[in-house]
């Protein structure tokens, strides 16, 4: 595949999740590129109608670039759970219904990890716990071109959830070949080995 150039300018961070901007923005930190994100631009949040993490990831894209007129980035990302026949997939986001905290919409991450953890309890004390996150980030400019990049990073659940660090499912997922959870590391000890890190390292190889 031939890749496009993003030469160093503006680019929309397509994503309302702030634990993912603030992500994308230590990734992107190095290499000259002034981030915006959706929020700030005060862009609507689309409805995620696609049944793939690459479906919704370009259509975030899209919708970013051309009510931007600037290249956009979006990440749609989730856990796939061996035990649970990859559940909750490309509808993690969705476990966690929607709740104001504090007047501000949120999701409540406690009750979706709880979620996941009844259904592996279900399979009793021998369950599979192996789990994976996947980040599909798709880079689209306003003239309708795209690509598409995919991460996985491998690992385990655990329960109960440990550490504050991190956002979403992180605070039950343990990386293969550390005890500790994404919520118990730094960011840059997460960056060394996760999804979001995998696929950008492949969108910096093809783009930057
Ligand atoms: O669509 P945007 O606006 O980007 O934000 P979102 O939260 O709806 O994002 P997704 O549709 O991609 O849903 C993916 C969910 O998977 C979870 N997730 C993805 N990456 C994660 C990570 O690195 N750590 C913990 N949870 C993660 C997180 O809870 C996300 O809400
Ligand atoms: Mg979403």
């Amino acid at each position: 595949m031939t890749h496009r150039e993003l030469s160093p300018g503006k680019l929309v961070i397509a994503s309302h999740n702030a634990g993912k901007v603030r992500e994308i923005r230590a990734l992107l930190a190095p290499y000259g590129i002034e981030p915006v994100s959706a929020g700030d631009l005060g862009l609507p949040e689309p409805e995620e109608t696609g049944t793939t993490f690459r479906d919704n990831a370009l259509l975030k894209a899209h919708a970013s670039a051309s009510a931007s007129g600037l290249p956009a980035l979006a990440d749609d990302s989730g856990l796939e759970v061996a035990a649970l026949g990859g559940r909750p997939g490309v509808y993690t986001a969705d476990w966690a219904e929607r709740q104001p905290y504090e007047g501000e919409p949120g999701r409540d991450w406690y009750m979706a990890m709880g979620k996941v953890e009844g259904l592996l309890a279900e399979q009793g004390p021998d369950a599979d716990r192996s789990a994976c996150f996947v980040c599909t980030l798709a880079l689209a400019w306003p003239d309708g071109h795209a690509e598409v990049f995919e991460g996985r990073a491998e690992g385990s659940l655990t329960w109960p959830p440990r550490g504050i660090l991190g956002f979403g499912y992180d605070p039950v997922f343990v990386p293969i070949g550390n005890s500790l959870t994404y919520a118990e590391i730094s960011p840059e000890e997460k960056h060394a080995t996760s999804h979001r890190a995998d696929a950008f390292a492949k969108l910096v190889a093809g783009v930057f």
